[in-house]
C-alpha cells in the first residue's frame, strides 16, 4: 500500500466551505427576487400574485426574456412566433416514436431537447435576437415533445401542434386530442406562470454554469432538465403523487403514514426549501386550486390527505410545503399522468432558464468554484503488480 506522507490541509487556501453552496451569491440577476422569510416571490418586478391573477404564460416569457411586459403588438408577435415554432423536426419525432414504453419522460425530454440542438436556428449578427429566437424555439417545442411522447408510449396517434391558441391550450389539445375547456386552459396557464422562474435553484444554476463556458442554449437547457429531474428538485411533484397513491393503496391513515416515514428518517416530498422558511407563495396559490379542482373532480380525499400531511409536517417538523406539494393534486385533477408532472415543470421553467442564459451570456464570467481537497497527498507510486 502507498503510504500517505501528508494529510494536512492548508485551510488558508479555503476561506470557507458552503456545502450545497448554501447562502452563496454567485450572480446578479433581474429575473426574480425571493424573500424566504416573508414568503414573497417577484418576477422582474411583478409580484407572483399579480402575475397569477393577470398574466398569460406568454407574457411571463416575454417578461423573463426582456425584463419588461410586452405591449399588445409585441405580445401578438411573440404568440405568433411561438405558434410557428411548435413543430418538431422529423428525426426528433422519430426518436420520440422509437422510445421504449417504460422510458422516463424526463429522460426522453432531455434527449429530445439535446437533439433539437442539431437543428438550431441560424446565427444572426444580432446576438440578442439569436438567443431570443432560440429561447422561443425551445419553449415552443417542449410541449410538443411531452405530448408526442405520452401519446406514442400509449400507442395513440400523435397530434400535430396547432398554429394558433395559447401554450396551455395547445399542450392540453396535443396531449388529449381534444379541445380543452376554458377552466383547464386557465389552470394550465396558471401552473405555467407559477413554475416559470425561481432564482438560483439547482437547474437554473446548472444552466448558467453551462452558459458560462460559452456553450450553446440547447446544452444549457439539456443540463437544466437533467438537474430538474431529481426528486430533491422538480422531481418531487411526481413523488408527492406517488405518496398519495401509496396511502390510497395501503388504505393508510395519512397522519400515521407521515409519522412512519419521519420515524424512518425519510423525507416527505413537497416539503422544505433551501430559501423559504415559511409557506412558499406558489404553494399558497396551488393549495386553493387543489381544493377547488379536487372538489370539482371528486378527488376530495386527496386534498384532505394533503391538508392532513401539511398539518402533521408543521406540527412535527415545522416544515412548510413547497411548490411541488399541491401542484401534484392540481395536475391529477386535470387527468395528467404523474410521471409527466416534472416535464410540465420543465415546459414552464424553460422560460426562466433561457432568460438566465441570455442574462449570463450578456455579462459572462466562467463559473468555477473550488472544492476543498480532503484526500491524501504525496503518495508513493506502486507498480500495478505490487498493489
Ligand atoms: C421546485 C423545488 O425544487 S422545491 C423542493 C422540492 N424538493 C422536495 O420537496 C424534496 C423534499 N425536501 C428536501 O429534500 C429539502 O427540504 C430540500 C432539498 C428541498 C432543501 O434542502 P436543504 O436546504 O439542504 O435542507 P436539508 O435537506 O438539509 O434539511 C434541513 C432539515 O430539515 C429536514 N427536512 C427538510 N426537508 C424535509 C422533508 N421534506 N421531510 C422531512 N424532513 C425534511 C432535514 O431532514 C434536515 O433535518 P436535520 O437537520 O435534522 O438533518
Ligand atoms: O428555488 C429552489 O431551490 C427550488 C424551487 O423552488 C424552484 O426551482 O422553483
Amino acid at each position: 500500500m502507498a503510504e500517505s506522507t501528508n494529510t494536512e490541509i492548508d485551510l488558508s487556501q479555503y476561506p470557507h466551505i458552503n456545502k450545497g453552496l448554501a447562502g452563496i451569491v454567485a450572480f446578479s440577476s433581474t429575473k426574480s427576487f425571493i424573500d424566504g422569510e416573508k414568503g414573497e416571490l417577484i418576477y422582474a418586478g411583478y409580484d407572483i400574485d399579480t402575475l397569477a391573477e393577470n398574466a398569460s404564460f406568454e407574457e411571463v416569457c416575454f417578461l423573463l426574456w426582456n425584463d419588461r411586459l410586452p405591449n399588445q403588438e409585441e405580445l401578438d408577435g411573440l404568440n405568433t412566433k411561438l405558434q410557428n415554432n411548435r413543430e418538431l423536426p422529423e428525426p426528433v419525432l422519430n426518436y420520440i416514436k422509437s422510445t421504449s414504453k417504460n422510458a422516463e419522460p424526463m429522460a426522453v425530454l432531455r434527449t429530445a431537447v439535446s437533439m433539437l440542438g442539431d437543428f438550431h436556428e441560424v446565427q444572426t449578427d444580432d446576438d440578442k435576437e439569436f438567443r431570443l429566437n432560440q429561447a422561443i424555439s425551445i419553449t415552443a417545442k417542449i410541449p410538443t415533445v411531452i405530448a408526442a411522447f405520452d401519446r406514442a408510449r400509449n400507442g395513440k396517434n400523435i397530434v400535430a401542434p396547432l398554429d394558433e391558441k395559447s401554450t396551455a391550450y395547445n399542450f392540453l389539445y396535443m396531449l388529449n386530442d381534444e379541445e380543452p375547456g376554458e377552466k383547464a386552459e386557465q389552470t394550465m396557464n396558471l401552473c405555467l406562470i407559477l413554475h416559470a422562474e425561481h432564482g438560483m435553484n439547482a437547474s437554473t444554476f446548472t444552466n448558467r454554469a453551462i452558459c458560462s463556458t460559452e456553450s450553446d442554449m440547447y446544452s444549457s437547457v439539456t443540463g437544466a432538465i437533467g438537474a430538474l429531474k431529481g426528486p430533491l428538485h422538480g422531481g418531487a411533484n411526481q413523488q408527492v403523487m406517488n405518496m398519495l397513491m401509496d396511502i390510497e393503496e395501503k388504505d393508510a391513515d395519512p397522519v400515521e403514514y407521515v409519522h412512519g416515514r419521519l420515524e424512518r428518517k425519510e423525507k416527505i416530498m413537497g416539503f422544505g426549501h433551501r430559501v423559504y422558511k415559511t409557506m412558499d407563495p406558489r404553494a399558497r396559490i396551488l393549495r386553493g386550486m387543489s381544493k377547488e379542482l379536487s372538489e370539482e373532480t371528486g378527488h376530495e380525499n386527496l386534498y384532505e390527505w394533503s391538508e392532513a400531511i401539511l398539518k402533521t409536517m408543521k406540527d412535527e417538523k415545522d416544515i412548510d410545503p413547497n411548490v411541488d406539494f399541491f401542484s401534484a393534486t392540481v395536475y391529477y385533477s386535470m387527468g395528467i399522468k404523474p410521471d409527466l408532472y416534472t416535464c410540465i415543470f420543465a415546459m414552464s421553467r424553460v422560460s426562466g432558464w433561457t432568460g438566465h442564459y441570455i442574462e449570463q451570456a450578456e455579462n459572462n464570467r466562467l463559473v468555477r468554484p473550488r472544492a476543498m481537497y480532503v484526500g491524501e497527498k504525496n503518495k508513493d507510486w506502486v507498480p500495478v503488480e505490487n498493489r
